[in-house]
């Protein structure tokens, strides 16, 4: 017999915004403001996240303007895992305002697991420049890590076993109400097939 996952709720769309809210803070505590500061998402959740972000930073700071500031990473191309699961298709890389020559570049994402994404991340980044400094901000760190990696700024820590999946629901992806975004955690039901 077939059973379906269990699902999980660990954080709402208000613990989120909280997380989201003392990341911004954290990262103008670490940068000394916001000058030369450069927020770049990971499609697809990660962008969504880096703007989120962006609008508490400038809110925080009005120096800091959304429109040169934030932008997108397409780390499709530089994934070690091509081989083995075909090519996704890419999205848009977008880097706003100087570049990121010099800029201090945070990394944004929704999960942190193995580290793989991160890891293609750097790679992409060295092919469009040298920033001064790189740092990364995920809303929730899962554990597991297959490489030394780790986030700057994590939202929420997650223990999990590998057999659980990890979902952040945005409604720019998921199609769910704003009030409705939350983390879940699947796991397999006991018993069940997988
Ligand atoms: O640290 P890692 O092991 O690389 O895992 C983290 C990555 O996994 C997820 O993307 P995924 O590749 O699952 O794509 P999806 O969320 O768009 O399905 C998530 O958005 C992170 O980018
Ligand atoms: O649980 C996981 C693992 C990788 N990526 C996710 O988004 N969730």
């Amino acid at each position: 017999m077939t059973r379906s996952p269990e699902t999980s709720h660990v954080m709402s769309a208000s613990d989120m915004d909280r997380a989201l809210t003392r990341i911004a803070h954290e990262i103008v505590e670490s940068h000394r403001g916001v000058e030369g500061l450069l927020l770049l998402g990971i499609p697809r959740r990660g962008t969504i996240l880096a703007r989120r972000l962006g609008e508490r930073l400038a809110r925080i700071d009005p120096d800091f303007d959304p429109e040169q500031s934030i932008g997108s990473l397409d780390i499709t191309l530089y994934r070690d895992d091509l081989r083995a699961h075909g090519a996704r298709t890419p999205e848009p890389t977008t880097i706003p305002g100087a570049g990121i020559d010099g800029a201090t570049v945070v990394l944004v994402d929704d999960v942190l697991y193995s580290g793989r994404t991160v890891r293609a991340a750097l790679d992409a980044l060295q092919a469009l420049g040298r920033p001064a400094v790189v740092r990364l901000a995920v809303l929730v760190d899962r554990g597991h890590r297959e490489l030394p990696i780790r986030s700057d700024h994590v939202g929420k820590n997650l223990p999990t076993s590998r057999e659980e999946r990890v979902s952040v629901l945005l409604g720019e992806v998921d199609g769910v109400r704003r009030e409705d975004e939350a983390v879940v955690i699947q796991r397999p039901a006991a018993g069940g097939e997988r």
